[in-house]
């Protein structure tokens, strides 16, 4: 298995660090949006959960780090990133019409990512607005959010 944090290290700062998963039904959408961005994608950092980056790799020939599939943890493993602030983008293509066993780790990634003010598009045309945002190849450091308040206020 490719090491993500050696990949990281190894690139130049302006890379951005990104995570790609799709459930299912979505999966022929970012392998699209894969295709679309190719050029882009190539000088970003990739992960994706197990069976997205499988298809997104085969499908685009990209350089992607593989993690655990979805429902096996590969959700959480994207969310431990972010925590750790080793993560700058999600793109997430989750599924609205449908529910999935691991439903609390889709919920719990959408949260941490929330937390952590990291970029997230949940469908193609966020993603299109994301990924061809100015700030992506710029070295636009997100301004991690200052919880300290908050958490007195609950001593
Ligand atoms: O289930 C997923 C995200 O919640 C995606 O997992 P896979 O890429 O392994 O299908």
């Amino acid at each position: 298995m490719t090491n993500f944090m050696e990949y990281t290290q190894a690139l130049a700062p302006k890379t951005k660090r990104i995570a790609l998963v799709a459930h299912d039904h979505m999966k022929d959408t970012l392998t699209q949006w894969c295709l679309k961005h190719k050029a882009n994608l190539a000088k970003q950092t990739l992960c994706a959960t197990g069976t997205t980056g499988q298809r997104i790799k085969k499908a685009t020939g990209l350089e992607v780090a593989p993690l655990l599939s979805g429902p096996m943890g590969g959700d959480q493993q994207i969310g431990a990133k972010i925590a750790e602030q080793t993560l700058d983008i999600l793109i997430f293509f989750w599924d609205p019409l449908a529910s999935m066993p691991h439903d609390p780790d889709v919920k719990a990634l959408l949260r941490i990512a929330a937390v952590w003010n990291i970029a997230v598009a949940c469908n193609p045309t966020s993603a299109d607005y994301l990924i061809t945002s100015s700030l992506v190849n710029t070295s636009y450091d997100y301004r991690v959010p200052d919880y300290s308040a908050y958490a007195a206020g609950r001593e």
